[in-house]
């Protein structure tokens, strides 16, 4: 294994009963990067995530985690690694810091540690309060707390930020981003298009298949897609007009405007053209958008799979 891969894993593949869930997956993650990991909801990547943390069996592909064989040695895959699941819970009549030293006690570490981590996380003046009074920020900053405590390498972090604000989603993205730039490794599932943007590198998975991987502008770039905007009064008419139209793949409103995007660019071109005079709007050529790429892939695995 090369040895700046703190994530290598080929063709990890998992069913349920008889749906495969996880469909021959491979993910290369350097060490001190921050991947991304996105896809629909039930595309797999919490059970692809259990399966590198060392707490699900794969049926079947192979790989290693900060060195250690994901099949067998999960023991030691567990000690260097910090999950953060999709569901974080705590003790909401156990203070902050009655929180941390739980899970201290779990990982056989003592009071310095809690101490360091509250510290670490800016927790110390509010270490006294309930746990189940905390805002969303604060309890998302708890629980990265939890899985840092034990100073693991690598950190799996489950859809982190679902549900909280702009500020305690940027709060916590600067967070990572520090740790990251000091040698920590960070897989992190996401749906949200401004958090995939912060990511080094993403991986989209879709039905169990990883469909595309790399920066975000190679990911944008090999998707192959161009989008026109149109401006005008009759957006919605111009918007039923495209509809199924040659080259016309996805239409959306964006605010006052209309994306339109299509894998064809000539026929997409002359679509539009053609829309855009019959509804007195202006059409120009825009980038494609992250989330434009997403729908399109998505879209596309739905249709590989009818
Ligand atoms: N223990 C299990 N038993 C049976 N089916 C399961 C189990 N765990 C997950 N699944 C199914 O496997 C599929 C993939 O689920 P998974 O949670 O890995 O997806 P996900 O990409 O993390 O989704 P989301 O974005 O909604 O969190 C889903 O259809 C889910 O219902």
């Amino acid at each position: 294994m090369a040895e700046e891969n703190a994530i290598e894993v080929t063709n990890l593949t998992k069913s349920f009963g008889d749906k495969m869930v996880v469909d021959h997956v491979s993910l290369e993650v350097k060490r001190g990067e921050i991947a991304g990991f996105l896809g629909p909801n039930g595309s797999g990547k919490t059970t692809t995530i259990r399966m590198m943390c060392g707490l699900l069996r794969v049926d079947d592909g192979e790989g290693r985690v900060l060195g250690h064989d994901i099949r067998h040695e999960g023991p030691a895959i567990k000690r260097e690694v910090g999950y953060m699941t999709q569901r974080f819970s705590f003790y909401e009549d156990l203070s902050i810091e009655e929180n941390l030293a739980f899970v201290a006690g779990i990982y056989g570490l003592g009071r310095k540690a809690v101490r360091d981590t509250l510290a670490d996380l800016g927790l110390t003046s509010r270490r006294r309060q309930l746990a189940g009074s905390l805002s969303g920020g604060w309890k998302q900053r708890l629980a990265l707390a939890a899985c840092i405590m034990h100073r693991p390498q690598l950190l799996m972090l489950d859809e982190p930020t679902a549900g909280v604000d702009p500020k305690a989603r940027r709060e916590f993205w600067d967070e990572i981003h520090q740790r990251a730039a000091d040698g920590l490794t960070v897989l992190v599932s996401t749906h949200y298009m401004d958090e995939a943007e912060r990511c080094h590198r993403i991986n989209y998975i879709a039905y169990g298949k990883l469909i595309t991987r790399g920066t975000v502008p190679e990911v944008v770039r090999d998707a192959g897609l161009s989008t026109f905007v149109l401006k005008g009064p009759r957006l919605a008419e111009a918007q039923r007009l495209l509809r199924g139209k040659p080259g016309v793949d996805q239409v959306a409103p964006y605010g006052v405007d209309l994306h339109v995007i299509g894998r064809n660019r000539v026929e997409l071109e002359a679509s539009v053209t053609e829309a855009a005079h019959a509804t007195g709007s202006e059409a120009c050529p825009a980038e494609t958008s992250l989330e434009d790429v997403f729908i399109q892939l998505m879209g596309e695995a739905q249709d590989n799979m009818e």
